[in-house]
Formats: C-alpha cells, structure tokens, sequence
C-alpha cells in the first residue's frame, strides 16, 4: 500500500484544468519536494493528498482508501496539514483568546481551532511540550501565539500538525515570509524529523529550490497542471530539469546535501 497514489488525475474547473493526467506514487518514509512555477498545480495537488478535494478524473488513494469511497474527515485525521491557506480561519481565534504556544499545539490533538481542555490529560500536555521541544521551540510553551515570530509560528504549526501522530505531514509553503535565520531553523527542524521519524511520510511543496531539505528522497516538477518529472531528487533536481521547469537556463549546485539554483549568464 502507499501514502498517496495517484492514477491518470484530472482536476478541472469551468474552463480550465488544474492537473492533467497526474500519476505519482508516495511510499512511506518518503520524504518529496514538489517545486514549480506560480500556478503550476502544487497546492491542487496537495488538496488532493490531504482529501480536502476530489478529482475530477481518475483515482486518488491516500493511506489505502479511495477519496470518494471514504469518510473524508475520519481520513483526514490521519494527515497532518501546514498550509498558508489555513492559517486565518484556525490561527485568529486562539490569537484572540490569547492562547499560548503550548495550547496551540494541544488543539491538534481535537483537530479544533479552540482548546477543548476536557480532552488533553496530562499526557497530551507533556507530548505538546515535547512536540515544541522536538521542533526547537520549548522555550516557547508560555508564550502568546500572537506574539511569536512568523519562524517561530512556523515551527509552532509543524508541531501542531504532529500532535495528531499523522502517518503523512503536508506542508505547504511552510518558508513563505521566513528571514534567512528562520528559515534555516525550519529546514534543520524538517531534516532532524526526517531522522528522529523514521516512518513519518513527509510531502513538501515550495518554490525555492534552496529550500528543499537535505533529507529530501523524491522531487517532482510540475508546470501548467502537468507532472514534468518525478523521482528520486537526486535525478529529478538538475540543471536540465530545472531549466525547463522554470522557463529559463538555470545552473544547479549540490552543496552538504542541499540544492542551489542560479541563472545561467549569458
Ligand atoms: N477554483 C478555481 N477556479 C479557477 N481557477 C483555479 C481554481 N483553483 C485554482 N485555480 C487556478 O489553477 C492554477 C493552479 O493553482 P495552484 O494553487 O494549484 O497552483 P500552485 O502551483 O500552487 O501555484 P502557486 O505557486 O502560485 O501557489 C492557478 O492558475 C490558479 O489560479
């Protein structure tokens, strides 16, 4: 069985598609960056893995059950979810309340945008402290969401998202308006998961080619709602690839591990 699996995926809206004949196959341990232009189809794609959405042709398993044979919700309590998208509904209202750091990271335990306090016993409480701990912000339990930093919100999420005990984290974006520090704590708390959770699944999207964990086992290109490539990232993410992915000459750079992109001058 594996994570997510995708055959001849169509996701079409009046006029327009959104994928096209989308194959892909995500095995557990796996750890994929998805990278492409603005537009290409990444966050659709990922609505997909996380049953937030249906195709509009062909079939998507994730965790073994057909999205459209399945109780969505039951699903996606198995999927942890970080995406930008979902920040305003679920982050307002505990920054309203005041909720600190660590009561954040509980609601992942309901899957609720308020602390449902009759449901975390001491032991929830203490894996929120080791979640934050784990991600590199234990200091932080006691401290108002509303005034962490955007990198410390962002490491706050993850662990939220894990609070669940997900057999697959989606994360989608997560860098998106990181400073270079915040950034870089991000990407080592990623890379120390990916060594700490052997069997966490772990799906990626982001548009920086910088950003990709060294941890990273797969990579997909995607451009105009079609997969260009998809593999191991060792043979995904080169020069060639990435030049046509992204419309002009780029020259790539492995570096520790990680990956490196710049313009070709002419
Ligand atoms: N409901 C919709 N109706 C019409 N167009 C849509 C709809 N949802 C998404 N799109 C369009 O489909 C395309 C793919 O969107 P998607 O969000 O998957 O791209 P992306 O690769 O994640 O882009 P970005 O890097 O900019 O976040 C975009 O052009 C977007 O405007």
């Amino acid at each position: 069985m594996h994570v997510v699996e995708l055959e001849g995926v169509g996701v079409r809206v009046v006029g327009k598609s959104l994928l096209d004949a989308v194959d892909w196959q995500v095995d557990y341990g796996d750890h994929w960056a998805i990278l492409g232009p603005n537009g290409a189809g990444k966050t659709t794609l990922l609505s997909l893995a996380s049953a937030v959405r249906h195709p509009t042709e062909g079939t998507v398993r994730v965790l073994g059950h057909q999205l459209g044979r399945v109780d969505l919700r039951e699903l996606r309590r198995h999927i942890g979810l970080v995406a930008a998208s979902q920040r305003l509904i679920d982050e307002e209202l505990m920054e309203e309340e005041g909720a600190t750091a660590h009561t954040v990271v509980l609601t992942g335990h309901t899957g609720t945008s308020v602390p449902l306090w009759e449901s975390y016993g001491e032991s929830e409480k203490e894996r929120a402290l080791r979640l934050l701990s784990d991600l590199g912000c234990k200091d932080l339990a006691d401290r108002p969401f509303r005034v962490c930093s955007q990198g410390e919100r962002a490491r706050i999420r993850v662990a939220r998202a894990l609070m669940a005990d997900p057999a697959v984290l989606l994360l989608d974006e997560p860098f998106a308006g990181l400073d270079l520090p915040a950034r870089e704590d991000l990407i080592a708390a990623v890379e120390d998961l990916a060594t700490t959770r052997p069997v966490l699944t772990t799906v990626m999207v982001t548009h920086h080619l910088e950003e990709v964990p060294a941890t990273t086992t797969h990579a997909m290109l995607m451009r105009d709602a079609r997969v260009l490539s998809a593999g191991p990232a060792s043979e995904v993410l080169t020069s060639e690839n990435l030049s046509e992915c992204f419309g002009r000459p780029l020259h790539v750079d492995r570096l520790d591990g990680r990956w490196y992109a710049r313009a070709v001058r002419p």
